[in-house]
């Protein structure tokens, strides 16, 4: 088994061939406070220690999430912006819930989870503008698990040119944040979309982390029937996102 040092070097000088290849000039990471962004933080400024910037997006956050994310900020040294988005996403979002209204086309039962969507897609279009701006690539945070499970906003968070960690699992996105150095605050909180309050990925999706990244790596024996049940579920209903959109044979 290699080192884990030497994963995470073969990834950094990954990710400076992706860029060399694009002819762009670096790399740009929306810092939740969580601990796939943090590693992903870490990852891109030792791969351009100059040309790497982490955004915070506060979007109705949890003010921990904020102060979390600085912790990551800090803890690398990269450059970086601190952005509340709040005002933008809530004219988006009422502009569209009246035109709903007004066309007698507002569903209520879908409010939640089209309010949670937008923000992602609203952080995903902000780090965009970053990377328009400045020629850099956009960096996504899934991991294995999360890949599997589709468990991200199609388009949203998961609107991204390179994904570094989309093959490990979330137990090696822990091990890697910690040889990385990464605080330790981050390292204990319970993973959250942070989209409403008191989410957690494992509330959400119904199973743990364990039994995703067992799925992933084959495990199958250590995982219970209602588990396979649940992450073969979510992996079938998400298959859409893991692809190009479909169109219609040549005619
Ligand atoms: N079969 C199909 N073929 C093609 N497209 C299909 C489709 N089924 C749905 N769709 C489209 O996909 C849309 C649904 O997908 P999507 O918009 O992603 O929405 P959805 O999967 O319903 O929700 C996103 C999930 O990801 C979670 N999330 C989001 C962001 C971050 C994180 C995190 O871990 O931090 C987690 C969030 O909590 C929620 O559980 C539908 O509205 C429809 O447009
Ligand atoms: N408030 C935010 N500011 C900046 N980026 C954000 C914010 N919230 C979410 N994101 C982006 O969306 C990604 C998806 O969130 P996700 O919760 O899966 O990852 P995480 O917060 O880094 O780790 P964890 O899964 O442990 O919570 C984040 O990694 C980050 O890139
Ligand atoms: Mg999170």
């Amino acid at each position: 088994m290699m080192d884990i040092n030497m994963k995470i070097d073969k990834t950094v000088d990954w990710l400076r061939e992706k860029v060399k290849e694009a002819n762009c000039n670096g790399l740009v990471v929306g810092v939740s406070g969580g601990i796939d962004s943090a590693v992903v933080c870490y990852l891109i400024k030792k791969a351009f220690p100059d040309n790497s910037v982490g955004v915070i997006m506060s979007i109705k956050s949890n003010p921990q999430d904020r102060e979390d994310a600085l912790k990551v900020i800090n803890g690398c040294g990269i450059k970086y912006l601190d952005l509340d988005l709040t005002k933008e996403q809530t004219s988006i979002l009422d502009t569209v819930v009246a035109g709903l209204k007004d066309n007698d086309l507002y569903n209520e039962n879908n409010q939640k989870i089209s309010d949670a969507n937008l923000r992602a897609r609203v952080r995903m279009s902000t780090v965009y503008t970053v990377a328009n701006n400045l020629g850099y690539l956009v960096v996504g945070t899934d991991n294995a698990a999360e890949v599997h499970t589709g468990y991200f906003t199609k388009y949203g968070d998961g609107g991204v040119d390179l994904i570094p960690i989309a093959n490990i699992t979330k137990r090696e996105v822990y091990e890697w944040a910690k040889v990385l150095g990464v605080h330790e605050d981050v390292i204990n909180k319970a993973p959250s979309a942070g989209l409403w309050e008191g989410q957690t990925d494992e509330a959400e999706m119904g199973t743990t982390y364990d039994m995703i990244d067992a799925v992933v790596e084959g495990r199958l024996d250590e995982v219970p029937q209602k588990d396979q049940e649940i992450i073969a579920r979510l992996h079938r209903i998400s298959q859409h996102k893991r692809e190009t959109a479909p169109a219609p044979p040549k005619f």
